[in-house]
């Protein structure tokens, strides 16, 4: 499979598609720095009062910029790469360009798929520790990507996570998935997350390739059809 055709690409390694994925990335990585600081400071709240003004101009002078909603329909302008190369910037646990994303990366050695994903103070649930959805979140996306080492990739039908202990923060997080069976659509596999040598949660996953394929996801209907984003925040 061609890597930039990929859509479940998001291996750490892979460069900007260009110069304008270059750029958001940058300003991504700043926003998840805001977030962290955010989270962990406590200046007085007048200067918090100033910030938030100096954001909202920030905030506004990007909604000034053309806007584009979703990923099809970043694609069919034809300016910004392919559904892969989009979808690896703006998953919300991979991409680079996308603040919400720790991002968890990927690769593949053998029959194995490893990634690390490290969460800061934002991702706080038990004190210290990852909150629980972010480890399930984690999990699908890496397991979502760990089917490449199979033939026939699909989407998530179902996704059991077991706890045995606190996921802590600021930590390099190891994962590790492998392929337990497969059954015509449906990949059955396995993840662990480690910290350090803990096993902290591991899971195990269905995939179910959808009839038509994975790739028929890119030619359905366009989001707004079915989610029109508010007419007060269309550009
Ligand atoms: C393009 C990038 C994708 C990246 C993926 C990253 C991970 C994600 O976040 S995916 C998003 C979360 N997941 C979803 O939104 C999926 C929503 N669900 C669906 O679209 C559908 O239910 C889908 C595609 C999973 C299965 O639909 P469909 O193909 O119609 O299923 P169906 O024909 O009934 O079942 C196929 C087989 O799977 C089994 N199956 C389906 N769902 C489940 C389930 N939840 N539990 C157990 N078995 C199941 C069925 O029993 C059946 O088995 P068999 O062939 O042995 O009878």
């Amino acid at each position: 499979m061609n890597e930039l055709k990929n859509p479940f690409a998001s291996e750490e390694i892979t460069p900007a598609f260009n110069d304008e994925w270059q750029a958001k990335r940058r300003v991504a990585a700043a926003v998840r720095l805001l977030t962290e600081v955010l989270v962990t400071s406590s200046p007085d709240t007048s200067k918090m009062h100033d910030i938030a003004e100096q954001l909202e101009t920030t905030a506004a002078d990007f909604a000034a910029s053309p806007r584009v909603y979703g990923r099809l329909d970043w694609i069919r302008s034809g300016e910004h790469g392919s559904y892969g190369q989009v979808s690896h910037e703006l998953n919300p646990l991979a991409g680079y360009s996308n603040p919400l994303a720790p991002p968890v990366t990927t690769r593949i050695e053998g029959d194995v798929a490893y990634g690390h994903c490290f969460c800061g103070w934002a991702y706080e649930g038990p004190p210290g520790s990852v909150h629980g959805g972010y480890v399930a979140a984690i999990f699908d996306q890496f397991m979502g990507f760990a089917q490449k080492l199979g033939k026939r990739p699909g989407m998530t039908g179902y996704l059991h996570v077991d706890y045995h202990q606190r996921t802590p923060l600021t930590t390099d997080l190891q994962l590790e998935a492998r392929i337990t069976s497969a059954e015509g659509r449906k990949t059955f596999m396995e993840g662990k997350m480690y910290a350090g040598d803990a096993l902290t949660a591991s899971c195990n996953a269905l995939f179910v390739e959808p009839r038509q394929g994975i790739y028929s996801l890119e030619a359905q209907a366009r989001p707004e059809e079915v989610f029109s984003p508010p007419a007060s925040d269309r550009g």
